[in-house]
């Protein structure tokens, strides 16, 4: 095989349940993850180990086998025993340090492309073990749709979901950084002396997916990472605000952000929904994306 080219989606976090911290350093979570059609495209070919990064913002992302999709090729090439013969060509759209799991993604996408170009046929259970020792947002970009994930996130179910979801995502200048989030989230609560709870699935969540009925969907989104967030970003505020101002369902903060999702309640109004939110200046760019999409895919 020549070249292999892959399609990755990017995910928001419709609710983000963070339970106290392990002594891993990692959190329990209840994560329920969505995919978006905002996509970005990972293509192989044999060759010297190598990443090249192609896109309009791809500032902070490293051209070097350190990127998250190279460290997926090596892990793959250990685990078949070859050599890591690979050239990786990374084409981004998924915004960098934006909280919808670009590098996720990313090296998602090099495991199923990779285990193509080697023919390697792996079980798409030995793929998702070893995407969850890349990272815990990760396996999730190999399932796609919508999903459950408890654990570290790693741990995933598959959620019944109905129908079509339409959103606009405002994108910020520059990123968060998801430690330095998850550390804010640990101060804030410690601060205020927050007896932090096992985070708990959403019943009111859950039946808005299965009957897709977007109002409700709207009103349940949760993210305990926002507050974090919205300290470090505080400009975000502003955002979210227009984006209830002007009508959106719902809006949070994707993941540990700073990008700031709106729901809509179909393709029109979100049409409208990001025309309103360009006219006042609250986000570098806006996209309209759908959800649920599927997960990694070879094209
Ligand atoms: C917050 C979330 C929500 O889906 O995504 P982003 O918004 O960053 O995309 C995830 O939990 C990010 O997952 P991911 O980006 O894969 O994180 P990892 O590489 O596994 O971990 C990076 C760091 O995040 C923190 N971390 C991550 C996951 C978790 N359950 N608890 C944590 O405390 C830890 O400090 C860890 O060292
Ligand atoms: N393929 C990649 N795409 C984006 N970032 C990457 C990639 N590989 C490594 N990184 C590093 O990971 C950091 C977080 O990236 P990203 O996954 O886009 O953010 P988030 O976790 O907020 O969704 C980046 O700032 C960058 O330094």
């Amino acid at each position: 095989m020549n070249a292999v080219t892959v399609r990755v989606p990017a995910k928001v976090n419709l609710q983000l349940g963070v339970g106290p911290l392990r002594d891993d350093g990692y959190h329990d979570l209840v994560n329920v993850f969505h995919a978006v059609s905002l996509f970005d495209e990972v293509t192989v070919v044999p060759g010297e180990l190598s990443v090249a990064v192609e896109g309009a913002s791809i500032e902070g992302v490293p051209a070097t086998p350190d990127n998250l999709a190279g460290r997926a090729a090596r892990l793959l090439a250990e685990h078949l025993g070859v050599e890591p013969e690979v050239a990786i060509t990374i084409r981004k759209e998924i915004p960098v340090a934006g909280g919808m799991a670009g590098g996720s993604a990313d090296a998602a996408a090099a495991l199923l492309a990779c285990d193509a170009l080697w023919e390697a046929n792996l079980p798409f259970a030995t793929l998702m073990e070893l995407a969850g020792t890349l990272g815990s947002d990760v396996p999730f970009a190999l399932l796609g749709g919508t999903a459950l994930g408890l654990g570290r996130g790693e741990k995933l179910t598959p959620l019944p979901c109905s129908g079509e979801f339409h959103w606009v995502f405002a994108l910020a200048d520059g990123g968060l950084s998801t430690p330095a989030v998850y550390a804010e989230c640990d101060r804030i609560r410690a601060a205020h002396s927050e007896r932090v709870s096992w985070p708990h699935e959403s019943p009111a969540l859950l039946a808005a997916l299965a009957e897709g009925d977007a109002e409700a969907l709207g009103a349940a989104l949760a993210n305990d990472l926002q507050p974090a967030a919205l300290t470090l970003r505080p400009s975000l505020q502003r955002t979210l605000t227009a984006g209830r101002d002007f009508g959106a369902l719902g809006s949070l903060v994707s993941g540990s952000g700073p990008t700031c999702a709106f729901l809509a309640a179909d393709a029109t109004h979100a049409l409208d929904l990001a025309v309103a939110l360009g006219g006042v200046g609250v986000a570098r760019t806006l996209v309209r994306a759908s959800g649920p999409v599927p997960g990694a895919t070879l094209l």
